[in-house]
């Protein structure tokens, strides 16, 4: 019988062990999916969306142990931790109210007496979620894709099973029927057949561009129809005329939110040569009054990166810029999995900290001409999650959205998932929408309805 041992990121610590599911688990795990779709879809999305606010309450009841919970598996600051838990309720609010009006038949006139789009689930889905919001990946897929009328089965990152675990009880707590949202514990090969039974119809994945290319390839093999959300190489553009001391903190978070472990997280600061001393000392000047600790401390701004070896990944992404020419501003100390928060500067092209995602608390900084040869460096990225832009003159950024081929853009604040908006990327960031109505309407069948009288 194999285990995995879920062990604390602060002091190497083991927390618990738990026990990988067998083949006949996951077996199980399938056909009690298969029997909750039978009747859970027969519910009416008013019931289904009754639920969510049950959801919602329930989340806000634990959501301290939910913190605390993130905090030990995976280094999470505690308040980090608590507002995560707060939006994941804020989302399973957003669908209560406004999945009814999401799913209800689409009327379109034709030749018909009656044409309209019905909005049916398609059956099990099943998720593959990372580590870095343990709660919150889960639920903004989880949330419209149940009320929908689907039924969930959870592979959750290996670092957070206890996470995992915790997800499926919240469920049963706030009165989902047994079967409708399970989690596992499978390695890759469990996870390829898995994929490649009949009783799963569909599968979303948030994780890495690798991870991606893997489980979409066996997804496309199937015919299932699949969700990628993958990394990100964010730029954050600074024109000349940005008002700093209004947005400093809104860059800093952008990059340094959740340790700098986010898909969404600003890597590349593109700033252009007018403002780039000022912006250069202000942001690291500011970076240096962030209080690194234990991420149960309910002061700590930067715990500590989820793994050692995440750790180490980093720690060589930066070294080999450095080999290339790029330099340390501040930080760049590595002591287990704790990272110095760090900025580099003289990164250009050809650098893994400009051209690949740093997951960690590294801000690259790199100087532009002018505006212009800003925009071009921040489109010029494999990766396609988002970018900002910092400016006053607000009408010369609206020229520039289409320059900018990614899923967002945002002006004067950092890129942000709200459960109101489509969150989503493009090019090797992967493709399909979570979140608002485009959300809801990944997993489901849009059936053309035509009727004669
Ligand atoms: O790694 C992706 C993080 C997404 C975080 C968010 O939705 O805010």
């Amino acid at each position: 019988m194999e285990y995995i041992e879920s062990i604390n990121p602060y002091n190497g610590k083991p927390l618990e062990k738990y026990r990988m599911f067998s083949d006949s688990d996951i077996k199980r795990v399938l056909e009690k999916a298969e029997l909750a779709f039978e009747s859970w879809k027969t519910e009416s999305v008013e019931h289904r969306a009754g639920l969510l606010k049950k959801l919602a309450k329930t989340l806000m009841k634990n959501k301290k142990s939910y913190a605390q919970l993130m905090s030990k598996e995976m280094g999470k600051p505690i308040n980090q931790g608590i507002a995560e838990v707060e939006k994941c309720a804020w989302a399973c609010d957003f669908y209560a109210k406004n999945a009814v009006g999401f799913l209800s038949d689409d009327l379109i006139e034709t030749e018909a007496d009656e044409s309209f789009i019905s909005y049916d689930p398609l059956g099990c889905v099943l998720a593959v979620m990372p580590w870095n919001f343990p709660f919150w990946q889960v639920i903004r897929f989880a949330a419209p894709t149940l009320t929908a009328g689907n039924t969930v089965i959870l592979k959750h990152a290996s670092n957070v099973p206890g996470c995992a675990l915790a997800l499926q009880e919240l469920f049963l707590m706030a009165g989902y029927p047994e079967g409708s949202f399970q989690f596992i514990l499978a390695d890759h090969q469990q996870l390829e057949s898995i994929i490649e039974n009949s009783i799963v119809q569909g599968v979303t994945l948030t994780g890495s561009e690798k991870a991606g290319r893997a489980i979409a390839a066996q997804a496309g093999k199937n015919l299932k129809k699949c969700v990628m959300e993958l990394g990100g190489n964010n730029a954050c553009i600074v024109w000349e005329d940005a008002d700093l001391d209004k947005y400093l903190d809104t860059m800093v978070m952008a990059r340094m939110q959740n340790t700098g472990q986010s898909c969404i997280a600003a890597k590349r600061f593109i700033v252009v040569e007018a403002i780039y001393d000022e912006f250069l000392m202000k942001f690291s000047k500011r970076i240096q009054t962030l209080k690194s600790g234990d991420p149960l401390d309910k002061h700590t701004d930067i715990g500590v990166m989820a793994r050692e070896d995440l750790a180490k990944t980093l720690e060589q992404q930066v070294n080999d810029s450095l080999e290339k020419g790029a330099q340390v501003k501040i930080g760049n100390k590595r002591n287990g999995a704790y990272y110095e928060p760090t900025v580099l500067t003289a990164v250009v092209l050809g650098m893994p900290a400009f051209d690949e995602e740093l997951f960690g608390p590294v801000a690259a900084v790199i100087k532009a001409k002018d505006r212009k040869e800003a925009v071009v460096m921040a489109a010029n990225s494999k990766f396609g999650l988002g970018s900002m832009l910092f400016t006053q003159d607000i009408k010369s950024a609206r020229k520039i959205i289409g320059d900018i081929p990614d899923g967002a853009f945002f002006i004067n604040e950092m890129v942000k998932s709200d459960p109101r908006l489509p969150f989503g990327g493009t090019k090797a960031s992967g493709f399909g929408r979570e979140l608002s109505m485009e959300g809801i309407l990944e997993f489901v069948n849009k059936k053309t309805v035509y009727i004669k009288k």
